[in-house]
């Protein structure tokens, strides 16, 4: 290598190994004040012992909304988010691509790892029997971002009536009918649907922060097929499932900016970082080493800790039955911590619908017999954790036996988010939805044709089988989107990092279940049209075969075959929520209209845990919608405090 002389001055533009040192010097220098910034700005925090304006708990959908619309809309105030999981750019990067969808839902470092209890339930169809529901795997997000961070990405918003019934509670509920709930949509939104109509723009916002697209890609030559087939059973094509209707078949808008999963983390607490102020506002640095001396300013920011799990509120001690929570306490970095909130400062609970009732119950508030039997004093008695509302999801999966030259990869290649939804009204006798319930505007299902293979037994087979075995296949799965079962949680210990109990209860009414059964015929009616079952061969598989022998005689399923199927098969659309419900005391509700805990003070809850009845849609728009309604309810109290 020749020498550079000093006094070549230009040096790094003509020698391309010292200009990548100097990139790479600048870089890491960069990096490296970038980690002294954060360092001081956490000592600053430290410093002020921690007391903050706001102390959200869990940086999932509701919680980073928060934290943005807070620090952006009420002027110098401070704000503390804990989450229990890791941030969402510590683990593994496949989080971020929609084909890897199925392997992290259950990635155990961001998962909580919950499971179902067993449970044993009449049956629907023979009521002398008893049947007996297995434990199943229930995902929930424990990362930054939350459920966002791992969900399936698909964007609904549900319907008018969702919400209407939501306002019908009272008139000062009125505050979560449609309109305001509709207003809040659009500002969360931001749609990059190229070209749209007119139609489209009355139903979208095009300005928020959470970037929604269309399913990416034409849609492929087999999914065409599908739309065909459901068109020739009189199910109509459907082009925006969040405008006038949510009926028919048509692509799915997901959460997902150029190809990528587009979290809520993604979308607002990003930008909520970005915020960093002093106040009052300081001339030039004048200490010694470039700090603020305590008590000077206040850091106007969002200090996110990751890997700071909360255990438990901590309440004002001298006004015991007044139920003030002047803070919380969480461990974190092998410790445990404490932090408290300003005067005019609020504890907000996002922590989602199983923890949030849990941290609450773990504080003293639930239901006074689940609280004594594991030794927690009970501070306030409510209804906690007793209204779990849930969809309930159950598939059949075809078989693909002529590819017709689609290779592995293009079939794969739809699951970059699931592509294709059919919406309609299932059959409360367990039949074939009729023509009018296909039609109907109050759609209960909404079915998914989807390229990754639910079942784990056939899931197995194709992975592990020889290259002669393995075979191209779909999952067409039905979700419950109007349950009228309600399941609960409750506390086994109190051990904050012991998970609760989950009773589901699915199809607990027999409604649900004749639903359900109405639903899987007419996927299996589906599955038998041509071109599906004569231009790719497509064959059930699964129900009368190597795997798995459902139908008691002949070919056909009787509906108690169904029922023992779906039993089996059903786990969950992970569409938890309800369990600290928004509704009048008197009403089984745990929070008020504005979300403020029953018998508390300077205590919200904020996340899918407050929905009251559980919506005729995916959750996570709902809950993004929420927390940017709460957001204004708590700047309106801000300003009104002395
Ligand atoms: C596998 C899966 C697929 C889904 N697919 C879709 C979909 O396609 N479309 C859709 O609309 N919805 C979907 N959902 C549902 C949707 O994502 C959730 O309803 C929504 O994200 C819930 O938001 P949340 O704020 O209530 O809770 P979460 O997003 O779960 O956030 C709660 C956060 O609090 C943290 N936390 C909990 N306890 C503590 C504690 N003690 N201390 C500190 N932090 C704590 C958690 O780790 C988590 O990060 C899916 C969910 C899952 C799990």
């Amino acid at each position: 290598m020749a020498e550079l002389k000093s006094s070549d001055k230009n040096a790094e533009s003509f020698h391309p190994k010292l200009e990548n040192e100097l990139k790479l010097d600048a870089e890491i220098r960069n990096l490296w004040s970038e980690s002294i910034h954060c360092r001081n700005q956490r000592q600053m925090f430290d410093k002020a012992n921690e007391i903050y304006d706001f102390i959200i708990v869990g940086a999932g959908t509701a919680g980073c909304v928060l934290a943005r619309e807070l620090i952006y809309n009420i002027s110098n105030v401070n704000i503390l988010v804990l989450e229990a999981g890791p941030s969402d750019v510590q683990v593994n990067d496949k989080i971020r691509l929609p084909c890897t969808l199925p392997s992290i839902y259950r990635a155990s470092e961001t998962d909580w790892g919950y499971y179902t209890e067993e449970q044993r339930m009449q049956s629907i169809i023979e009521p002398t029997k008893e049947v007996l529901i297995k434990r199943t795997p229930y995902p929930r997000g424990k990362v930054i971002g939350g459920c966002s961070t791992i969900n399936s990405m698909v964007y609904m918003r549900g319907q008018k009536s969702d919400y209407d019934s939501w306002a019908a509670q009272g008139p000062e509920y009125k505050i979560w009918d449609y309109d305001h709930c509709f207003e809040a949509f659009k500002s969360v939104e931001n749609n990059a649907r190229e070209n749209p109509d007119e139609e489209f723009k009355k139903y979208h916002g095009f300005n928020g922060q959470l970037h929604v697209q269309d399913s990416p890609n034409d849609t492929y030559e087999m999914a065409k097929d599908f739309i065909k087939v459901a068109n020739n059973l009189g199910i109509p094509y459907n082009n925006d499932f969040n405008g006038a209707t949510q009926t028919g078949i048509g692509k799915h808008q997901l959460t997902m900016k150029d190809g990528k999963r587009f979290s809520l983390a993604d979308a607002y607490l990003t930008d909520a970082l970005k915020k960093v102020e002093k106040y009052p506002p300081l001339k030039p640095l004048t200490l010694p080493y470039g700090g603020i001396a305590n008590g000077v300013a206040k850091i106007v920011a969002v200090n996110v800790k990751s890997f700071a799990h909360m255990l438990s509120i901590i309440w004002d001690e001298e006004k015991e039955d007044e139920n003030i929570a002047i803070g919380v306490k969480y461990f974190c970095n092998g410790g445990i911590h404490n932090a408290f909130i300003a005067p005019k400062g609020e504890v907000i609970i996002c922590g989602g619908a199983i923890n949030s009732a849990q941290i609450l119950m773990l504080s003293g508030i639930g239901p006074k017999n689940n609280l004594e039997a594991n030794n927690i004093k009970v501070r306030k008695e409510l209804p906690i954790g007793r209204n779990l509302l849930d969809h309930p999801l159950c598939y059949i999966i075809g078989k693909v036996s002529n590819p017709n030259g689609t290779n592995d990869s293009r079939i794969h290649s739809w699951c970059c988010g699931i592509k294709l939804g059919i919406n309609y009204k299932g059959n409360v006798e367990g039949k074939i939805p009729s023509k009018d319930e296909l039609l109907d505007d109050h759609p209960d299902f909404q079915s998914y044709v989807n390229a990754i293979v639910f079942d784990p037994i056939i899931d197995d087979y194709i992975r592990s089988g020889t290259p002669e075995q393995k075979f191209e296949a779909f999952t067409l799965a039905s979700v419950l989107n109007f349950p009228s079962s309600v399941g609960h949680l409750e506390l086994c210990s109190s051990n904050p990092f012991m998970l609760p109990k989950l009773f589901l209860n699915y199809y607990e009414k027999p409604e649900d279940m004749y639903r359900m059964i109405s639903s899987l015929k007419l996927l299996r009616e589906i599955i038998k049209q041509p071109p599906l079952s004569t231009v790719w061969a497509v064959k059930e598989i699964g129900l009368n075969d190597e795997f798995g022998k459902w139908c008691s005689v002949g070919e056909e399923m009787s509906d108690e075959d169904w029922e023992r199927y779906i039993r089996e098969k059903t786990s969950t659309a992970s569409h938890t929520c309800g369990t600290v419900k928004m509704a009048p005391e008197s009403q089984g509700g745990c929070v008020n209209h504005r979300l403020q805990v029953y018998g508390t003070k300077n205590l919200r809850v904020v996340d899918a845990s407050i929905i009251p009845f559980i919506p005729n849609t995916n959750t996570n728009a709902p809950v993004a919608m929420i927390a940017w309604r709460a957001s204004k309810l708590i700047e309106e109290d801000y300003r009104n405090k002395i």
